[in-house]
């Protein structure tokens, strides 16, 4: 059994998702060891009431964030970091450290617009600005280069003629969900 760390900013989309697939047994080779926020947010409230260990921390510098994250990593060692939502940009030793353990799911087709200030509805909006015609979702491992590290997984989707931020958020969110499964599925 994979002991899985998720790191999050938000409303813990994909983190709910990974919780009731392991409740519902779609996920059965990995439990949640932590959920660690790098501010106070919904999806730490939820991992809370769902009996998860949490720690809440506080926004600040990368290498101060990082190293508080490593800090309980160094108790409770994970086998897989997932960063769910997390905002918070990682610092280059943290990422040497755990590299090929932490992954991440972007809403685009990377290398396509990732990297800094692209991240939740920013994406879809500068998609359907540039008038793409598909759109996805990755899971990489996660570097110091935001968004660079090796592309594990995968999809795409098509764009209407009338796709607006909000609906290919919707679209994007059910393949996040998908290959985010997959994945840790195939560890
Ligand atoms: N060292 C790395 N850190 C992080 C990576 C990574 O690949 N390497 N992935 C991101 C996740 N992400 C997109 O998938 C992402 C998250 C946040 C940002 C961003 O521009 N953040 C803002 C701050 C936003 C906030 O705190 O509200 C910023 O840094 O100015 C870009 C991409 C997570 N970390
Ligand atoms: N670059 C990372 C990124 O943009 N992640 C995006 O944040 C959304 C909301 O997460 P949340 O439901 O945890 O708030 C996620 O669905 C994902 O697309």
């Amino acid at each position: 059994m994979k002991k899985l760390s998720i790191l999050v900013s938000g409303k813990g989309t994909n983190m709910k998702h990974i919780i009731e697939s392991i409740s519902n047994g779609k996920l059965s080779k990995v439990k949640i060891d932590t959920v660690i926020s790098d501010r106070s947010c919904k999806a730490i409230q939820y991992a809370s009431k769902e009996n998860i260990t949490t720690f809440s921390l506080k926004k600040t510098k990368k290498i101060i964030l990082s190293k508080e994250i490593d800090n309980i990593f160094i108790k409770k060692i994970p086998d897989i970091i997932v960063l769910c939502g997390f905002l918070s940009i990682l610092d280059s030793e943290f990422c040497d450290k755990w590299y090929g353990k932490i992954i991440n799911i972007h809403p685009s087709l990377l290398p396509k617009y990732g990297g800094k200030g692209m991240y939740g509805m920013r994406v879809h909006q500068k998609v359907i600005n540039n008038k793409e015609k598909i759109s996805g979702a990755t899971v990489h491992y996660v570097t110091k280069n935001i968004d660079s590290g090796n592309i594990i997984l995968k999809k795409s989707c098509n764009l209407s003629s009338k796709e607006t931020p909000i609906s290919l958020s919707k679209k994007i969110s059910i393949i996040e969900k998908e290959i985010l499964i997959q994945y840790l599925n195939n560890i």
